[in-house]
């Protein structure tokens, strides 16, 4: 038995970090995927041991654990597919031995975090099953761009693909799940990304499994629906962080700084709802694309200047920030910061050779710029 699932990652137009903290932000899912191929191998014919087998193509890695060695390491190991549910300290610490063991050289141990929810997702869905899983992505890992999300949603999606839990259709080509098969996904994919991230808002997996564009607050979303096209340049400092230390940063400086912090926060609250009110307000000709593209330009310097009061800014993101201002361009860091990846609005009036000015000069200076279509597909599945 065997299925493939697509997940896209996202760009985050306003409100990131300050949605961890109960502000509404606004993101979009981007035509960038990570690509899973899950198969269920039949139990070994003999008394032998099977395999779980993870790939991660990306970084050129290979994992396998004996059923065996799984079953020794946890205490109990009870598949529910149909209730998502978090891992417990004490199963942590089991899924740290196991990656542990792996040895992992120091100067990629950030993908341990990866694996560890993979494990989570497999045991918690399959328990004890010799199966292989492959990962590919399109995307730039922990850049910004929801490589985490699309991770936990792709694999969750295609391992409860093959389960009872589901009911659909087995046609040719990409399907959808239904409404209740999307919802199960994504809370299996929050769960991953708690340990991935610490503490997720879960504006990244809802997108990634939902697609398109939203509002979200506190676990809710809203869909909203552009009224014109938005181009978005995406660049990419190269610059390596991590979700998890950054949202753990602006928590500490929340804790030393409750009310200035509420405050930050509070505005931007406003700006992801003006945004929202822009994105969707009526513009049928260059005059009124124009003005609302302004408002759109204005409210993302104002939110990055508020990324900058929270501290997760970067001097490779400020140095995409003046050089895009060199062309009149309005940029502001998507996701975490610290490096990663910064958004810049490319008004539909705007002369190509002047975006391709402003791409050059960027890429010059050492950064990666990537186009993507914003507002797209949301989670896929393929059984052929
Ligand atoms: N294709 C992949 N292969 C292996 N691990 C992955 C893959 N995609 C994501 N990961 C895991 O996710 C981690 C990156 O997550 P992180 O949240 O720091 O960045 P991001 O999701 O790209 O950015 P943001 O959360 O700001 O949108 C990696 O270190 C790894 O553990
Ligand atoms: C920084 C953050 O707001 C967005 C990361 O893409 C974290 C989250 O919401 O989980
Ligand atoms: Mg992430």
């Amino acid at each position: 038995m065997e299925v493939r699932s697509r997940a896209p990652g996202k760009i985050i137009l306003a409100g990131e970090h300050a949605v961890v903290h109960g502000a509404t932000a606004v993101a979009a899912a981007i035509d960038l995927y990570t690509h899973v191929l899950f198969r269920l191998l039949p139990p070994p014919y003999d008394s032998g041991d099977g395999l779980v087998e993870l790939e991660l193509k990306d970084v050129d890695l290979v994992f396998s654990w004996p059923l065996s060695r799984l079953e020794q390491a946890f205490k109990e190991i009870t598949p529910l597919p149909s209730s998502p549910r978090s891992c417990s300290q004490e199963n942590l610490e089991v899924l740290q031995m196991l990656v542990g063991e792996k040895n992992i050289p120091e100067a990629r141990i950030e993908l341990s975090s990866g694996v560890y929810a993979f494990l989570h997702l497999y045991t918690s869905i399959h328990g004890l099953k010799p199966a292989k899983v492959v990962v590919t992505s399109d995307l730039p890992l922990g850049s910004g761009l929801g490589s985490s999300a699309s991770f936990c949603v792709s694999i969750s999606a295609a391992l409860i693909a093959l389960t009872d839990a589901t009911a659909i259709e087995k046609k040719t080509g990409w399907l959808t799940f239904g409404d209740t098969e999307l919802e199960l996904v994504n809370k299996w994919a929050f769960e991953g990304e708690k340990i991935i991230h610490g503490k997720p808002s879960g504006i990244d997996n809802t997108v990634s499994t939902f697609g398109s564009m939203i509002m979200f607050r506190s676990g809710e979303l809203t869909r909203i629906k552009s009224t014109a096209p938005l181009k978005m340049l995406i660049t990419n400092t190269k610059v390596g962080r991590n979700t998890k230390a950054l949202v753990a940063g602006v928590s500490e400086r929340a804790f030393r700084h409750p009310d200035a912090m509420q405050s930050v926060f509070a505005a931007v609250d406003f700006i992801s709802k003006e945004m929202s009110t822009v994105i969707e307000s009526p513009a049928s000709d260059d005059i009124s694309v124009t003005a609302k593209e302004e408002k759109i330009e204005e409210l993302m310097e104002m939110n990055q200047g508020l990324l900058q009061c929270m501290g997760v800014s970067h001097a490779s993101i400020e140095a995409v920030l003046r050089t895009t201002l060199k062309y009149k361009l309005a940029s502001k860091l998507t996701g975490a910061g610290g490096g990663g990846c910064v958004l810049t609005l490319l008004p539909t009036l705007l002369c190509n050779t002047v975006a391709e000015r402003a791409i050059d000069e960027l890429e010059a200076g050492g950064f990666q710029c990537l186009k993507a279509e914003v507002g797209g597909k949301g989670l896929e599945i393929s059984f052929e």
